[in-house]
């Protein structure tokens, strides 16, 4: 099973996946973890440009959504183990979010995997701002509120779950297990 956690930047996506790891495996099941951009030389190279000034304009989102595109194509083979729980940071969904045009940006990820499920971490602008240090280009408000306005089009493409990640962290992880109980055949009454 693939699921892809989703949202802005310092929606708590890393901290609710690790929260969500311990919980699958204490249920007996197998968690392998995958995050975008990956620690390739190509998601180096990513992680060096989103530093840039240019990050946010037309051409060098362009150049962005190739070499996202790329680097994800150098983790596919793992999201066919169908004797885990892949959970992955980010998906080609997060370019569907952040670069554009969408059309071209379908095709350049055409051969990616669509994931079984898509938690949606839905934060307010304002307060990821606040989160994040702020190296990165895209750590701003007016790019993240149209981030954000694309999530919630694009995500109805997906099976998915939206989750109020304004919340504390245990009452974001509850609801995270109770929307992922189902598909992994937990009893959801377990969950406090
Ligand atoms: N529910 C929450 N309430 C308050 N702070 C949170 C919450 N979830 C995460 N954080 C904090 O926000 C920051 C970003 O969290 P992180 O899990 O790294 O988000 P992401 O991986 O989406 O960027 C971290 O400092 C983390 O401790
Ligand atoms: C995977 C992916 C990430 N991104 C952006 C989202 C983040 O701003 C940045 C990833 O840096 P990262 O530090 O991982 O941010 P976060 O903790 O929020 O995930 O790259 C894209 O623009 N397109 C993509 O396809």
């Amino acid at each position: 099973m693939y699921i892809v956690f989703e949202g802005i930047d310092g929606a708590g996506k890393s901290s609710q996946i690790q929260l969500l790891k311990e919980w699958l495996e204490e249920n007996g099941l197998e968690v392998e973890l995958l995050v975008e951009p990956t620690d390739s030389k190509v998601g180096k190279l990513i992680r060096e440009l989103l530093t840039y000034d240019n990050a946010t304009t037309e051409d060098m989102q362009k150049t962005l959504g190739l070499l996202f595109a790329a680097d994800r194509m150098l983790i596919m083979d793992k999201l066919n183990d169908e004797n885990k729980i892949i959970i992955s940071d980010r998906s080609f969904i997060s370019s569907l979010a952040y670069q554009e045009p969408k059309d071209w940006i379908n095709e350049i990820n055409k051969y990616a995997k669509k994931p079984d499920l898509v938690l949606l971490l839905d934060l307010d602008v304002a307060t990821s701002v606040k989160r994040c240090d702020g190296e990165d280009s895209f750590e701003n408000e007016e790019f993240l509120n149209k981030v954000k306005e694309n999530y919630l089009d694009v995500i109805k493409e997906f099976n998915y779950e939206i989750i109020d990640a304004n919340n504390g962290i245990n009452k974001v992880s509850s609801d995270i297990k109770k929307a992922v109980a189902s598909y992994v055949g937990i009893c959801s009454s377990q969950i406090p």
